[in-house]
């Protein structure tokens, strides 16, 4: 019989700091690494590439089931690499028009389903961390450990503020919470996998908790629940 490889699911709104944590639990542990929203960013991208409408459902979901794009990890920092036909797109995904866009297309029923088999597909040994807003709900709902990441709006845009003036971008805080706000609430209040913690998630608001302090709660329940 094959062995079932272990996943950790890591859900929650923006900038609750899940891909930070998702990629230094998945360097510690030396596991496979989904970025599942990168996987909505390049969707949202290719349909702007290919000029057709976010809420195309029908050309969408047709996209989605034959997107030609592969995540390539860096096995020193396990950060991930995002080629969309042959294109690099890492930083491309991470505008504010793919966030948006991403948003709008994963609000579609059957885009979600069309973009399950190929999540799914990343679960492999030794084991799987798996960032997201559906992960333990409805993509890996076997998963042993389940973490809900939050922290408050404000918080979260004084995070996202701080990132993006690292970058040299010249952003407003009132405007990034707004953004946050708005897509909170289309994350939320969508009838297709809405963005709730799974009932055997532990939830953590991470609001004045530093990195270091909510890798040691993640890493702390993963060992109760997985290696221990
Ligand atoms: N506990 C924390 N304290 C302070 N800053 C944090 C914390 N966690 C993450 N950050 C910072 O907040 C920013 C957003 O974090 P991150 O990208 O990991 O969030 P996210 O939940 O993955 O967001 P999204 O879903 O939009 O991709 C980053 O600059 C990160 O360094
Ligand atoms: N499992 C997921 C992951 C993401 N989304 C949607 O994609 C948007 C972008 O995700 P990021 O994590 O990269 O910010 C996000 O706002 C969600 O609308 C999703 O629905 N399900």
């Amino acid at each position: 019989m094959t062995e079932r490889a272990p996943i950790v699911t890591v859900d929650g709104p923006s900038g609750a700091g899940k891909g930070t944590i998702c990629q230094l639990l998945s360097k510690h542990l030396g596991w496979h690494l989904l970025d599942s929203g990168a996987i909505y960013r390049v969707l949202a991208l290719a349909a702007i590439h290919h000029d057709i409408e976010l809420s195309n459902e029908e050309a969408l979901t047709l996209m989605a089931a034959h997107l030609d794009v592969q995540f390539l990890t860096n096995t020193d920092s396990n950060a991930i690499k995002v080629v969309l036909e042959g294109e690099d797109v890492t930083t491309t995904i991470r505008s504010q028009e793919c966030s948006d866009a991403a948003s709008k297309v994963a609000a579609l029923p059957r885009v979600r389903e069309a973009l399950l088999r190929r999540q799914r597909a990343f679960s492999a040994m030794p084991g799987l961390v798996a960032d997201g807003r559906d992960m333990g709900t409805v993509v890996f709902p076997q998963a042993p450990a389940k973490i809900f990441l939050t922290a408050s709006a404000q918080e979260r845009a004084e995070r996202r503020f701080n990132q993006l003036q690292d970058k040299g971008f010249d952003v407003k805080i009132d405007r990034l919470l707004a953004e946050i706000i708005e897509r909170d609430e289309r994350d939320i209040n969508r009838s297709a996998s809405p963005l709730v913690p799974a009932e055997d998630a532990l939830v953590i608001d991470t609001s004045g908790i530093s990195i270091e302090g909510v890798l040691a709660l993640v890493l702390e329940h993963v060992n109760k629940k997985i290696t221990d």
